[in-house]
Parts: C-alpha cells; sequence; structure tokens
C-alpha cells in the first residue's frame, strides 16, 4: 500500500486526513478519516487527466499501436476491460495501483454461479440478464480481436471495471464507439471508497473548470470514521450482482409490481377495475414500487391505486388528469379508502411472495425473503399513526423514480 500512496502522490493526488485500511468484515480495502473534515471541503483531489477512461486508454502508444491492426471501433466498457488485461503488474506505470486490486470477486458472475432468471425476483431479473450478456460479448469480441487473451483474464478486468468505474462526461474521441456514450471511468484512489447509502459522506464530481476530480464532503466526517459514497439505491440482489455484496440493513431494498399483477391485486382487494382504468394507469405510466422504508407504499403505488378507484365520469374526457395531477390535498374519504385496498392488496401481495419462496432454489431464497419483508414493512405502516406526509414527500419520491 505504502508504494501505491507514494505513486498517488507523486502523480499530484491530494488526500491529507485520509488513510486506506482494510475495515471488518470482508469488504477488501477501504478509507478513513484521520481527521475531522468540515462539509464542503475536498477530501480528495487528482488530476482529471489521471482518470482511466477509454480516450486515456487509446490515446497511450501501445493501444494506438494495438488498435492499429483491429478496423472496429470498440465501446467504452471494452477498452478499459482491455486496458485492464494487457497492462502488466510489474512493468505498467500503473503497476503499484494494479498491484492493489482485488485478485477476485464475490459476485455470483466470478464464481461462475448462473441462476435461472425465472427464478429471481424481478428487481434484479434485467440486470442480470443484462450483465450475462456483456460479459458474454465483450469476451467474445476482445478474445476475437486479441487471441492472446483468455476468458479468465477477460472475467476478471471486466469485473475490476464494473466494480470500481465510476460515472464522468467524457467528452468525445473519434476512435471510440460511443452509441451507448462513453461515461465511465476508473479512477484510481477514489475506487477504494466502499458504498454505504445510509452513512455515506462523500460525494464525487469532476470540477472540468478547475481540470481535476474532487471528492467532497457533504456532511462533516470525523477523525476516525470510514469514508463512504453511495453506488446507487440499489436492493442487495442488486449489490450481490454488481458488486458481490450485501447490506445487513439495506434501505434500498424494493418490490417491483408489475402491472398484471397489480391488477389482479386490485380485482382481489374488490375493486373493480375495468379496461378504462387500464388505459388511465397506462397513461400515467408510473411505475409500482415498494421500498423498504418505513414510510408506508410510495406515491407512485398509492396514485395508480387512486386511478383505480376513480368512477367513470371522474376519468371521462381526460377529467381524472385535473384529479391525479392537482396539488390540492386528497380527499380524507379518497385517502382512507387508498389505504384500506392497499392494505388487502400487500397482504395479498406478501401471501403470493411468501409462496413463491418455498418453492425457490436454495441459493436465490434470501432474495425472495427479502422482498416479504420489503412487504412486512409496508404493511406494518398502515398499523402506525399517519403524519401529514403525503405532500412534502410527493415530489421527493416522484424524483427518486
Ligand atoms: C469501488 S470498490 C471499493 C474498494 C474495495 N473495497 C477494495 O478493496 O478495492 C467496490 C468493492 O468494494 C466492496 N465493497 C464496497 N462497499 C462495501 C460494503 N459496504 N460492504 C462490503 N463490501 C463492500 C465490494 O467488493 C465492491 O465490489
Amino acid at each position: 500500500m505504502d508504494e501505491f500512496i507514494k505513486w498517488c502522490k507523486g502523480r499530484g493526488y491530494s488526500f491529507d486526513g485520509l488513510e486506506i485500511t482494510c475495515p471488518p468484515g470482508n469488504c477488501g480495502n477501504g478509507i478513513y478519516a484521520t481527521r475531522s473534515f468540515r462539509s464542503g471541503l475536498p477530501i480528495i483531489t487528482l488530476p482529471e487527466y489521471d482518470m482511466i477512461n477509454s480516450a486515456l486508454v487509446l490515446d497511450l502508444p501501445f493501444y494506438r499501436k494495438k488498435m492499429a491492426n483491429v478496423n472496429e471501433k470498440l465501446k467504452p466498457m471494452e477498452i478499459l476491460t482491455m486496458f485492464f488485461c494487457f497492462e502488466d503488474f510489474e512493468q505498467s506505470a500503473w503497476s503499484p495501483y494494479l498491484k492493489i486490486l482485488p485478485k477476485e470477486f464475490d459476485t455470483p458472475a466470478f464464481k461462475r454461479i448462473d441462476y435461472d432468471v425465472n427464478t429471481l425476483p424481478l428487481s434484479i431479473r434485467k440486470y442480470w440478464i443484462d450483465q450475462k450478456k456483456e460479459i458474454s460479448e465483450i469476451s467474445e469480441k476482445l478474445r476475437r480481436l486479441f487471441p492472446e487473451l483468455t476468458h479468465d483474464k477477460i472475467l476478471w478486468a471486466w469485473h475490476v471495471v464494473n466494480t470500481r468505474c465510476i460515472f464522468v462526461e467524457n467528452e468525445e474521441h473519434d476512435n471510440v464507439d460511443n452509441t451507448d456514450g462513453d461515461t465511465i471511468a476508473v479512477i484510481p484512489y477514489v475506487d477504494m471508497l466502499n458504498h454505504d447509502p445510509e452513512k455515506y459522506q462523500g460525494v464525487a464530481l469532476h470540477e472540468k473548470r478547475n481540470g481535476r476530480y474532487v471528492v467532497q464532503a457533504r456532511r462533516q466526517i470525523l477523525e476516525g470514521e470510514q469514508v463512504f459514497v453511495c453506488y446507487g439505491a440499489h436492493d442487495n440482489a442488486r449489490l450481490l450482482v454488481e458488486y458481490g455484496f450485501t447490506l445487513p440493513h439495506n434501505l434500498g431494498a424494493k418490490v417491483l409490481i408489475p402491472q398484471e399483477v397489480l391488477l389482479t391485486l386490485a380485482k382481489i382487494a374488490g375493486i373493480q377495475v375495468t379496461r378504462e382504468h387500464e388505459m388511465v394507469l397506462e397513461e400515467v405510466g408510473l411505475p409500482s414500487h415498494l421500498y423498504a422504508t418505513d414510510e408506508g407504499p410510495s406515491w407512485s403505488l398509492r396514485t395508480n391505486v387512486r386511478v383505480m378507484l376513480l368512477e367513470h365520469w371522474q376519468m371521462a374526457n381526460g377529467r381524472w388528469k385535473k384529479i391525479i395531477y392537482s396539488h390540492d390535498p386528497i380527499d380524507e374519504d379518497v385517502d382512507q379508502k387508498i389505504d384500506e385496498k392497499l392494505e388487502i392488496m400487500l397482504k395479498e401481495l406478501r401471501n403470493g411472495v411468501v409462496e413463491k419462496t418455498k418453492k425457490m432454489p436454495q441459493e436465490v431464497q434470501w432474495m425472495w425473503e427479502e422482498q416479504v419483508k420489503v412487504c412486512d414493512v409496508a404493511i406494518e405502516s398502515f398499523e402506525k399513526p399517519k403524519t401529514p406526509v403525503q405532500e412534502g414527500k410527493k415530489e421527493e419520491v416522484a424524483e427518486l423514480e
């Protein structure tokens, strides 16, 4: 690690008051504060030219030469994966950095666990399918272009990029296939920050004006604290599949209720759902999510139930728009009716998820159990006294979704 720190300092990185150590548990390294930082202060800065992005790689003489024999452009993820495949741990200019990277990963993909997609909760299905496709396509393409590469090496390099890359807006580069955008970079030192969506104190930003990349304290950081960032509002299934870890109390846990399930639940709760309701629901287009926060069902789910409770005359000639998009407080009776129906619907949903859990293979049962817990939290919220929530929360929730 000393060699890496010296290497960073030599390249103009600054991170006084921080040290990299191994936190308890199985999460590799993390960054700790050795003194306190006031909110708003930069805690890590580095020159922007040191961000490892597609342009940096393609402009290195070694890769320029390699790509000269290749008659196709590569996408940013492919370019960064190629970089981590070819860099030599001893000879590379990044050698001290490469030597501290994890040798293996705890993701199902790295451990060669192949989930049957039909056994996964909806919240992770699409991500799992996309991830499998991406790994197999990158592996195939890079081995076709560079037959000296092996699938194992590519799998490791892809994981380095996927678990460590950060969103940045890269400048266009003539030789990059940016049809899907070019918004990733791996940033040494910054990539030592672990994820905690509840505690995180660090926010990372590319200060184009000053030509540097900065991690700033978004609140006071106390001496001795581990500094975290937030990788996104991910549930544990997603954290495992994407990063190879889970959190014991994860507020990112969520349940996605597809439209057809929502309609079935509504009918079970005694709501007369007509074709007109279905058309309005489609036009409103709000997802029916449940989150693991104790604030009850999301505003969008409540709105969907509200739509299904509209009378025919309230929907005719687009009148529903005035009702649904109104900023006026919801009529108390309507609000109560939404609660009543939702409580029945969510209890029914919970029972369905419990039954499904029993039928699932053991290795994915915990994902379904997490979904049951999310239903429980939402159901318990009906038993709590109501606070004057909905209006203030409305925009906040809408933004998250
Ligand atoms: C960007 S890296 C962070 C630095 C990493 N710990 C290391 O030693 O290189 C992301 C990886 O760190 C680990 N990680 C991040 N946050 C974690 C957490 N809260 N609990 C356990 N592992 C975590 C996971 O292995 C993840 O793939």
